[in-house]
């Protein structure tokens, strides 16, 4: 099978792997859509995030959906010929994280294109019966593939406890940024605003529905967010730049007694914060990392027309064109790239 392995950084092969074969709880899926993320173009440009290392050849790609071809013995419930979603987190099931219900904690989990785990970006793939989810009619591989982009964007809603009426301040209009917003508004919130420093990004975003954007290159956030809000400030802040100041800038653009999300990945673990605002305007301050049971959500929300995913996609490509799709991918303005397979 087609398999585009990373070799090096910035250099992909197209390797011709064997076929796997599905173990007894898992199905066999052919590959149709892969969305390029973020943090594939990092391991693809620098060859590491952080601590994860890419020291053998991987596969990058963990937005992916297809058509299911072969089941294992024990899989009930899917058959070949229905389309899933692939959730890309599969977890040992038996730590303590696991057991309390935590498992996008897991210490062991095995996530794709994470080194040394092997992603999406090859013909076939067996996963998890239970890690994959069947995609009615009306929802297509790519929005599947893009249930994962949109599963960061629910749980930060989740964790930013985002309600009926609220006023969500978005910060930063990449993918993550977008499906927080798509994801606010599937939650009830009734005013979103979102910032970045590019103009093109922020008329995206206006485009697709939110209700002011801010260029924080060129206007103060605390006081625009004050402007919006009569003095008040957001309900929920959720942070999808990683950009240090952005991250600063949560705190005065929160309400006193709101919420702060934390998604994006700050290149440096220590970011100044201001403890004291925190404690004296009891600012509530989460993590959110990845997410946890929201691929049926994701789907539900996609069947009922409540979020639009596919809208964010900028160009397609094949793995035959995956270098030149990788290099689009790394434009500024340039949102999302998909790899599509034929079938
Ligand atoms: N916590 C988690 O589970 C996950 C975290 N992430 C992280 O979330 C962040 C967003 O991901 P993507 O949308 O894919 O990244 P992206 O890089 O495509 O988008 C970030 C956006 O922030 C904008 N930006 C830069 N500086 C800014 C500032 N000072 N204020 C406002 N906006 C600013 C950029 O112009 C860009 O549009 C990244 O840090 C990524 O690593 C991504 C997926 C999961
Ligand atoms: C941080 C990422 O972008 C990636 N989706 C991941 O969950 O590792």
């Amino acid at each position: 099978m087609r398999t585009a392995v990373l070799v090096e950084p910035t250099e992909f092969e197209l390797e011709d792997r064997p076929r796997p074969t599905p173990g007894p709880d898992d199905v066999l899926v052919a590959v149709r859509d892969v969305g390029i993320c973020g943090s594939d173009v990092h391991y693809y440009e620098h060859g590491r995030i952080g601590d994860y290392v890419v020291e053998d050849p991987l596969v990058l790609g963990h937005e992916s959906a297809g058509e299911v071809v072969a089941i294992g013995e024990n899989v009930t419930g899917l058959a070949p010929g229905d389309r899933v979603a692939l959730e890309p987190g599969v977890p040992c099931r038996r730590c303590a994280h696991c057991k309390r219900g935590d498992y996008h904690l897991c210490e062991d989990v095995r996530f794709m294109a994470t080194p040394p785990h092997d992603g999406a970006f090859t013909e076939y793939v067996s996963w998890p019966a239970d890690f994959a989810y069947r995609l009615p009619d009306s929802v297509s591989t790519a929005e599947g593939a893009l249930c994962e982009p949109l599963s960061v964007g629910i749980h930060a809603c989740r964790r930013g406890n985002v309600g009926t009426g609220d006023t969500v301040l978005v910060t930063g209009a990449g993918p993550i940024g977008l499906m927080v917003l798509e994801a606010a508004r599937a939650a009830g919130a009734t005013d979103v605003i979102v910032t970045d420093v590019v103009a093109e990004k922020l008329d995206f975003a206006a485009e697709r529905g939110a209700d002011l954007t801010v260029d924080v290159t060129e206007t103060d956030l605390e006081a625009a967010v004050g402007e919006y809000t009569d003095g008040v400030g957001a309900d929920v802040v959720v942070e999808a730049s990683g950009a240090e100041p952005s991250i600063r800038s949560t705190i005065d653009a929160v309400r006193r007694g709101g919420t702060v999300v934390l998604v994006g990945l700050a290149s440096e673990a220590e970011v100044p914060f201001d403890v004291l605002e925190v404690i004296d305007n009891e600012i509530d301050v989460h993590g959110s990392f990845r997410y946890k049971n929201t691929y049926d959500a994701a789907v539900d929300l996609l069947a009922d027309d409540e979020v639009d995913v596919e809208g964010i996609v900028d160009f397609e490509s094949s793995l035959e064109d995956i270098d030149d799709a990788f290099r689009r991918a790394m434009e500024p303005t340039v949102v999302k790239g998909m790899i599509s397979l034929d079938d």
